[in-house]
């Protein structure tokens, strides 16, 4: 059982990095998207859809190019934002939240979409961060096959590298269409996860955080 006792930083982001082979990045994303869109109209062919079909005709390019480009674009490292951070003269020292990030994210059970909300917190250690760049983070960390929590796990790891602090909270409040649009059927449950670590471990800078965020 991996604990954060137990284990090193370093051990933990090994252990919460999405399962990729070595050989992930041999093919450009010309060459996956050709062999999406190949495999894709095999699905489309196996449910029996006629490709001919005017509408039909351009899906799985489509869905090639979505995955590639989009929605699973964050499985490749070279699309990590890189958020500048600037100085902090007037010295700001409080928690800095930023709520209600939106999550478009896909279950890697079932390859449906997760939605909901981040909310994401840090206190800074003499650095600002770009407000925009706390949402690129949710969105790189979002666009890869997901798990709700290692998806919360990533994001506050990468705040916590971008921003150069421990002091770091990030919790999601996720709809998991896997959950409602078939299987169990179940439309109104959420899933809430949470990471906290370095002063949002003490349970007054907890307690302020989810002061701010009205879950
Ligand atoms: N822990 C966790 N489970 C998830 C997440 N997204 C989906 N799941 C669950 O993954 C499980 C996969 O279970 P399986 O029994 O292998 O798949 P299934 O037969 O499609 O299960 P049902 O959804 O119950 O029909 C389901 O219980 C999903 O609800 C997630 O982000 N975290
Ligand atoms: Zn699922």
């Amino acid at each position: 059982m991996l604990t954060e006792d137990t284990i090193t930083e370093n051990e933990r982001s090994i252990a919460f990095d999405t399962p990729l082979r070595t050989d992930a990045f041999e093919l450009d994303d010309d060459a996956k998207m050709k062999l999406i869109e190949h495999h894709f109209a095999g699905i489309m062919q196996a449910l029996g859809l006629d490709l001919a079909d005017d509408s039909l005709r351009d899906t799985p390019r489509r869905v090639a190019k979505m995955y590639v480009k989009e929605i699973f674009s964050g499985l490749d490292p070279a699309n990590k934002p890189v958020p500048a951070l600037f100085k902090n003269p007037f010295q700001y020292g409080q928690m800095l939240v930023e709520r209600n990030i939106a999550v478009f994210s896909n279950c890697e059970h079932h390859f449906v979409p997760i939605t909901g909300k981040a909310h994401v917190a840090y206190i800074s250690n003499g650095q600002v961060i770009g407000l925009s760049k706390l949402n690129r983070i949710v969105q790189y960390c979002s666009q890869s096959p997901q798990l709700q929590e290692r998806l919360t796990i990533q994001i506050a790891m990468m705040l916590k590298e971008a921003l150069e602090t421990d002091d770091v909270a990030v919790i999601i409040d996720a709809h998991h269409h896997c959950v409602s649009s078939r299987g169990v059927k179940d439309t109104d449950s959420m899933t809430l996860t949470a990471e906290y670590s370095g002063k949002f471990l003490e349970p007054e800078t907890k307690k302020e955080f989810l002061s701010y965020i009205n879950l």
